[in-house]
């Protein structure tokens, strides 16, 4: 680490600091995450610690994406400190927001939504769940592109480069948190990360977040009475929800008012918005299905839409960045 000159801290959260550095040897400025102690077992400094190295091989597998932040090295020191060197983008989502004030219109919030659809998209064709998806850990670069960050609760989906469920539960932060995780599933997949991009979008257009729980049973309480319980009980996966008792799943529900709390979003905007926050998961979009829907696909969003980058985004087949110090 010593080629990193340690600049102001930017950010802090529970898996660590987060400080802006000037790489000595290039002068780039860089964002150096140093993770918390708790995963860093392996003290003979042999192994990258288990939530390094799964932060790092989760980033690292996104590497290239333009929505995903690029991670420059993965380091651990003697001392038993455990840091990831990613390039410097600039303020979250919600920071901007903060300082903003007032809704996006919806003509940008289609342009930030294709970029993250797009970057999410990547990720679980790779076979990766960020499962924290939220407006602090989306980033905002001097273009006014975004960049998903924050990979520290990701991991790789069955089928991906690893294990089948049970996944952990609970992950996600509770606003941004799907129904099923919050009835305790273990066996979700890729659409909890799709609900929390529906959060994402409905907070850009209103400028406040749309569930703001305080409680889990409040959480699932207010997604069920904003977007309506949408036959919840007859999702094949219900009965092996391990809180498919509770119940908030029995008291019967008024229709979504999504569209009473976005009148003037289009058809086609309105059609995304609550395609990605269907209650059921079999009913909810997946970031791909989500992309190929009209507000992305007519001529005139198309064209409107800045393109991202000119370059497209091909996985790479293994390689790392240029420093993973094991
Ligand atoms: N590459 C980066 N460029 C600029 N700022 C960054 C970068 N990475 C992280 N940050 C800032 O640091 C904050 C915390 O980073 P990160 O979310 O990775 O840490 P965390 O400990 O996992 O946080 P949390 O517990 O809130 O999820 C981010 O919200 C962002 O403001």
């Amino acid at each position: 680490m010593e080629h990193y000159e340690r600049l102001e801290k930017i950010g802090e959260g529970a898996s660590g600091v987060v400080y802006k550095a000037r790489d000595s040897r290039t002068g780039a400025i860089v964002a150096v995450k140093r993770l918390r102690g708790g995963g860093f077992g392996d003290h003979d400094g042999s192994r990258l610690s288990e939530d390094l190295l799964r932060e790092a091989a989760c980033l690292e597998a996104c590497r290239g994406h333009p929505s995903v932040v690029e991670l420059r090295a993965a380091h651990r020191d003697g001392a038993g400190g455990a840091f990831l060197v990613m390039e410097y983008v600039g303020p979250s989502v919600a920071q901007v927001m903060r300082e903003r004030g007032r809704p996006f219109p919806e003509a940008d919030a289609r342009r930030l939504m294709r970029q993250l659809l797009d970057g999410a998209r990547a990720m679980h064709d790779l076979g990766v769940l960020h499962r924290d998806l939220k407006p602090d850990n989306v980033l905002v670069d001097a273009h006014g592109d975004l960049k998903i960050c924050d990979f520290g609760m990701s991991r790789f989906a069955a089928g991906g480069a690893a294990t089948a469920p049970p996944y952990t539960s609970p992950v996600v932060t509770l606003w941004y948190r799907a129904p099923e995780l919050l009835l305790g599933s273990t066996e979700y997949d890729a659409r909890v990360d799709t609900w929390a991009l529906g959060c994402i979008m409905a907070e850009l257009l209103a400028g406040a977040p749309l569930l703001p729980g305080r409680s889990e049973m409040d959480q699932l309480n207010r997604a069920f009475d904003t977007v309506g319980a949408d036959d919840m009980t007859d999702w094949p996966g219900f009965s092996r929800l391990p809180r498919a008792g509770s119940p908030l799943c029995q008291r019967s529900r008024p229709p979504s008012r999504l569209r009473e709390m976005f009148p003037s979003l289009s058809a086609a905007g309105f059609d995304v918005l609550s395609g990605l926050l269907a209650c059921r998961p079999d009913r909810r979009l997946t970031a791909a299905d989500a992309l190929r829907r009209p507000w992305f696909t007519d001529a005139e969003s198309a064209n409107a839409d800045q393109p991202l980058n000119a370059c497209r985004f091909t996985a790479r087949v293994g390689g790392v960045a240029d420093a993973i110090v094991v």
